[in-house]
């Protein structure tokens, strides 16, 4: 997808702003505080209806204002120009597609694919496991459109199981329980391993080009339960007694990970900071260039402050190969300067204390 157009009103400093991105490299620049994180805020929105940083109530919206809307408009991989609106009102989100209202976020999310890399996202590697389910989920969504239903399915029957479980019921009544979530927690391993195998050679290539000196990476896969001793049929037996105590589902999908593994290292805990966040944006990219493997098109790339993420080699590689694909990308720098020659942006937007203009 390539967007053409952005509206933003009343999120976080920006008021009323329009935002109309080339095809290819976008730099917004702005000093500390003006609202360049906004826009990528704003635009990560459309693609997961969700923020990077934090939930709407830790200030999305802006001060004294009752709702925060987006208006985008993009040009889809048919070159088809599509529209969809999206807005808070502090009670929830609606959205419209084309003019007509969507059932849900996820119809949305579905037709606006963005991958983004900010200042949070070393967490990818460096944080808890739910960061990495949900890397992995966000491209079986994209990519698998048996996806969601199973994840669905997963997530009913693990919400009944746990609400079952602290009623401290008799053990043959979590029967059902557990056969539904074993056979829904099996079809979504399946797919998550398929996943993690087809990025696995793009990973190792990608993280060659950005950390060479740590040796070839290889992806590992963490289930959530001993799948290659037990079924998860079998696992959920096994634990029941402890999960009748506890009052949780100790294992199944919903304690899946992933993990990096480098030949020169032992584990991922001897990644200096630096070298976290390169592995980050090796499997940002790599999951950017699976999914373009998969649809024919790169999703939009945002970049945050990636000067002060990344030094300056790296910053080059890294949007040399991404211009390289064609991508559109959406770069924010606190100035222009950091830029080398051969990476001219194509359209340069300024913007200070909330109000965006092209320069
Ligand atoms: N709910 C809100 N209402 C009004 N202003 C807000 C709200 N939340 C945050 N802000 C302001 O919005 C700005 C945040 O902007 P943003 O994080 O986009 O800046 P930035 O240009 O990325 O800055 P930096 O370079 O420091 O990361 C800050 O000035 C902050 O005080």
């Amino acid at each position: 997808m390539q967007l053409t157009r952005l509206d933003i009103a009343h999120l976080r400093i920006l008021e009323q702003v329009r935002f109309c991105p080339a095809p290819g490299l976008n730099l917004v620049t702005g000093g500390n505080g003006a609202g360049k994180t906004s826009l990528i805020e704003a635009v990560h929105l459309l693609g997961y209806g969700r923020s990077f940083r934090g939930r709407v109530r830790d200030g999305l919206i802006r001060s004294g204002q009752p709702h925060l809307e987006l208006y985008a408009e993009w040009q889809d991989v048919c070159a088809r120009a599509r529209r969809a609106g999206l807005r808070h009102t502090g009670g929830g989100w609606e959205a419209r597609i084309d003019g007509a209202p969507a059932p849900s976020l996820t119809e949305l999310c579905a037709e606006i694919a963005v991958v983004t890399f900010e200042p949070g996202s070393h967490e990818l590697i460096g944080g808890g496991a739910e960061n990495r389910r949900r890397f992995l989920d966000w491209a079986l969504f994209h990519v698998e459109p048996e996806f969601l239903p199973v994840w669905r399915r997963y997530a009913r029957a693990l919400k009944q199981r746990n609400a079952l479980l602290k009623r401290q019921p008799a053990p043959s009544a979590l029967d059902p329980w557990d056969r539904e979530l074993a056979e829904a927690g099996e079809a979504l391993t399946r797919m998550r391993d398929g996943y993690l195998r087809r990025l696995e050679p793009v990973l190792v290539a990608t993280a060659a080009e950005f950390l060479p000196e740590l040796g070839a990476a290889g992806l590992r896969f963490l289930p959530g339960w001993r799948r290659e001793e037990q079924r998860l049929a079998d696992a959920l037996l096994l634990a029941r007694e402890r999960d009748l105590a506890s009052g949780h589902t100790a294992v199944g999908p919903h304690r899946a990970d992933w993990q990096v593994d480098y030949l020169a290292l032992p584990g991922r805990e001897a990644l200096s900071r630096g070298q976290e966040k390169l592995t980050a944006l090796a499997c940002v990219l790599a999951q950017a260039r699976a999914f373009a493997d998969d649809r024919g098109e790169w999703p939009l790339v945002c970049l945050d402050d990636l000067a002060s993420e990344l030094d300056r080699p790296h910053q080059e590689q890294a949007l040399t190969a991404i211009l390289a694909s064609g991508a559109q990308v959406l770069l924010t720098a606190t100035d222009a300067g950091t830029l080398p020659p051969a990476l001219q942006p194509e359209r340069r937007f300024h913007v200070e204390r909330g109000v965006l203009r092209e320069v």
